[in-house]
């Protein structure tokens, strides 16, 4: 069976690469492309709704769809733990409802955010630097927050990691107590590193997106999964065995 996509963003670089991944997919079909221009009835019919869109707009296409009873994959950034309570609430309130919330579609960015949450409570000090190219409009980006809210988790028994001056704007600005500093330059596609600092040692947790390619494996996984989805679902590694155990 063949599942309908509609795509929201369709005309930006992450619409364009899905709508080719689409297309060189015998078991997903373009239902409709949705831009700045569209209305967002023209979702209506499909089985899916993919919205690559910009923070200020993902929430009301997001809505719409489960009002709609269209499940829904979500790749744009700006769902922070507070917007994911709304979320979770939204689709309680309506029965099969499904989302899938995927801040990074590259496996080896949720790897990189995996060890980041694993090193967390071993260290007090905790800043994270992103670089992402000069187009993107947001910051700071979609995965620093999932990464900071995730390390701020797994410190719950060690409470917020030590910031000194944090009011100083030059010290970025704190999610779940970690800084995060904004780079936006020509020449990057997408880079983190979360530093980790203790007495004696620094850890640096590294992942840089070389091109957009990366983001394949992942969007088709999480395509495939949407459908099925039912409740709120967050990140890559709810859908694929990222655990390092072989296949059986
Ligand atoms: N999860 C992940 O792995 C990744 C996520 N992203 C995120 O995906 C999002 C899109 O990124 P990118 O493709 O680079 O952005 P672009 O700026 O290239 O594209 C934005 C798209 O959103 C559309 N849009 C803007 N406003 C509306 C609206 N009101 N209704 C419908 N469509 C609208 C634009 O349409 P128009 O042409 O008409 O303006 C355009 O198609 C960003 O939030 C980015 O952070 C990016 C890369 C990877
Ligand atoms: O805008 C981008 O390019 C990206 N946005 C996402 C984010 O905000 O984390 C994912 C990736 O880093 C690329």
């Amino acid at each position: 069976m063949t599942t309908q996509v509609a795509v929201v963003g369709a005309t930006g670089r992450m619409g364009q690469q899905v709508i080719r991944i689409i297309d060189a997919t015998d078991d997903l079909s373009l239902f409709a492309g949705l831009n700045s221009r569209s209305e967002l009835s023209e979702m209506i019919g499909a089985d899916v709704v993919i919205d690559l869109t910009v923070p200020a707009v993902s929430q009301s296409v997001v809505e719409f769809a489960i009002e709609h009873g269209i499940k829904v994959l979500v790749g744009t950034s700006g769902w922070s733990a507070e917007r994911l309570a709304w979320l979770e609430r939204r689709v309680a309130e309506h029965e099969g409802a499904g989302v899938i919330v995927v801040p990074n579609f590259s496996i080896g960015s949720v790897l990189a955010t995996s060890f980041a949450t694993m090193a967390a409570r071993f260290y007090d000090s905790i800043e994270i630097i992103e670089a992402h190219h000069a187009s993107k409009v947001d910051s700071p980006s979609g995965t620093a927050v999932r990464t900071a809210e995730l390390i701020g988790r797994a410190r719950s028994h060690q409470g917020p990691v030590i910031a000194p001056h944090a009011d100083q704007r030059a010290r970025g600005q704190q999610v779940a107590s970690v800084p995060i500093h904004s780079l936006r330059m020509q020449g990057v596609v997408a880079r983190q590193d979360v530093h980790f600092g203790a007495l004696g040692e620094l850890l640096t947790i590294t992942h840089e997106t070389l091109s957009p390619d990366s983001y394949e494996r992942g969007i088709l996984a999480a395509l495939r999964a949407t459908p099925g989805a039912v409740g709120v679902t967050v990140g890559l590694d709810a859908l694929i065995d990222l655990s390092g155990n072989a296949a059986e």
